[in-house]
């Protein structure tokens, strides 16, 4: 019956990108660049030499790396079994996400940086994208089914999750090598979708293969399906299979070396059900018990993150923080990040960069001696911007949000008054400020001729936005950088905290802006180049 049921699940196709990978020789080296093997591994030396170096006690083992940054939860296997396999051999290992929406969200990216731990070290890492279980809906820890999803939005949201994940992936091999992983041609990654599979299975192979292994009194006893049923809204025949489909892709996955499954805290239930299928169909074979416990399935959980205040992590006022830009743009996810309490932020950064211990610890350390500058929470967020979508972003972001801190006024006028800077305080309308861009402001605020003038000035790197330093610690302290580069949003954004813009053209003509709403600047009586047009295009707009 097992042989049968075997012999069965084998012929499976394998997507296209699985053949690939699997006509790719897994080599026995590590490829771990210099900078790395400082910290990991030798440099370049083989896995054979990598392995008696961590059983000698000289480098740590990858799930003792793991352990420390806080990733496990829960395993689902014997620790030391484990620990030995991810030291001697190259496995594989995958995580799977349902394209239940458009992006991946900052709490799916906890799995994903165990897989990318892996995939740095030489495992071979899987992304599934559950094109076939999303029509189902993972029950899990629900106490209400999903609302059913049309075949659009479901076929778009499989798109557009699907190259959110490759641009993570993308983004990982620059992220790692930034931080000493220099990627050779052993590291393998593939993202696939279940429906490759799932949607080819027959129903009777199916029930014959899973479901006749797996027994009504466990799935019955099943948390999410006691509390669905008793206090939920009751549960779908589909539902209740979905732990199966998922065990399903392990067992399709496994057949290729897939050994490891990775998922959030509450995918546990999953994990098991997909290892004992597995157990259950692999032949019985005369070899020694330990040799089967090493060729076994091993399942691994990462902890349920909550914010100090209790709150689910990676969402804010109620809201995902996703991971497409255009969902949340990087500079709310800069926010969002430097917003973490003190008590969360070093366990934040172990959990989401590639920092080492050390060099986190040292941070940590600096960040007690004055924790006003919150030095920790920009590190984290510009590390996390860098590793979603590079490190230019980071790099313009991590700007964008120093400048929009509130400038000190009245140190900024005695600095003025004390300077070469010829600062001039001029009012300007919110209709002329809001998301315009920065060379249309420089018009408006009198600093250049035209908007074209501003373009002009803009392009040439010779205008710039002012804001408070950060890094110096007198208050006040006007540090400017070019417009170049800065958008409309980023100048809303800034002028939705401070109300207050500092721009500067040449050396010295500065001007400090204060956005006032369009009745008040009427009220006062004031103008600017631009305003009568907007006023004039109002007036035809009345009735
Ligand atoms: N059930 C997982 C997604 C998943 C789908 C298919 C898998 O094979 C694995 C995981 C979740 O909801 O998070």
């Amino acid at each position: 019956m097992r042989q049968a049921a075997l012999c069965r699940a084998r012929p499976l196709q394998l997507s296209k990108s699985y053949a690939c990978r699997e006509s790719v020789s897994w080599s026995t080296h590590r490829h771990i660049s210099q900078t790395a093997a400082a910290r990991n591994s030798p440099s370049s030396t083989s896995w054979h030499e990598h392995a008696a170096s961590i059983r000698a006690g000289h480098k740590k083992s990858l799930l003792t790396i793991l352990e420390e940054r806080g990733y496990v939860k829960d395993l689902a296997g014997d620790r030391n079994a484990l620990n030995k396999l991810l030291t001697d051999k190259q496995i594989g290992a995958y995580s799977g996400i349902d394209p239940t929406a458009p992006s991946l969200h900052l709490g799916h990216l906890l799995p994903m940086m165990v897989l990318f731990w892996m995939y740095i070290h030489g495992h071979k890492a899987v992304s599934i994208i559950g094109g076939a279980t999303a029509k189902v809906g993972d029950p899990t820890g629900r106490l209400t089914s999903r609302q059913e999803m049309d075949r659009n939005t479901r076929t778009s949201n499989l798109v557009s999750l699907h190259s959110c994940v490759r641009a993570m992936w993308k983004s990982v091999d620059v992220y790692a090598e930034r931080h000493g992983y220099k990627k050779d041609q052993t590291w393998s990654k593939s993202i696939q979708n279940n429906s490759v599979w799932l949607s080819k299975l027959s129903i009777i192979d199916f029930l014959s293969d899973a479901g006749t292994v797996a027994r009504m009194g466990a799935m019955l006893g099943r948390d999410t399906v006691k509390n669905k049923m008793a206090q939920g809204d009751g549960m779908s025949y589909a539902e209740f299979t979905y732990p199966l489909l998922q065990a399903y892709d392990w067992w399709h996955l496994y057949q290729s070396g897939v050994q490891v499954q990775i998922g959030g805290s509450d995918q546990y239930g999953n994990i098991v059900a997909g290892s004992d299928l597995i157990k259950h169909l692999t032949p019985r074979s005369s070899t020694s018990p330990e040799t089967k416990q090493l060729s076994g399935p091993f399942g691994l959980t990462v902890p349920l993150l909550t914010t100090a205040a209790g709150a689910k992590f990676g969402k804010s006022a109620g809201n995902a923080i996703w991971l497409n830009k255009t969902m949340t743009s990087p500079f709310e996810l800069y926010g969002f990040l430097v917003g973490s309490a003190d008590a969360d932020v070093e366990r934040y950064l172990k959990l989401f960069t590639f920092l080492p211990l050390d060099q986190i610890s040292a941070v940590m350390a600096e960040h007690e001696a004055d924790p006003g500058q919150r030095k920790a929470q920009h590190l984290l967020a510009r590390e996390v911007v860098d590793l979603v979508h590079g490190s230019e972003e980071a790099e313009n972001t991590q700007s964008q949000h120093k400048l929009s801190r509130r400038p000190n006024l009245q140190s900024l006028q005695a600095k003025a008054e004390g300077g070469k800077e010829g600062l001039d305080r001029v009012y300007l309308p919110h209709s002329l400020v809001h998301n315009k861009l920065p060379a249309r402001i420089l018009y408006h605020a009198g600093l250049a001729k035209s908007n074209s003038d501003g373009t002009r000035m803009v392009n040439s790197g010779g205008a710039y936005i002012g804001g408070q330093s950060e890094t110096n610690k007198s208050e006040g302290e006007l540090e400017f950088r070019s417009l170049k580069g800065v958008t409309a949003s980023a100048v809303a954004e800034m002028i939705e905290k401070s109300n207050v813009l500092v721009l500067r053209t040449g050396k010295w003509n500065v001007k400090l802006i204060e956005v006032i709403s369009d009745v008040e600047y009427e009220q006062k009586g004031l103008s600017a180049p631009g305003w009568e047009e907007i006023l004039a295009a109002r007036d035809q707009t009345l009735p």
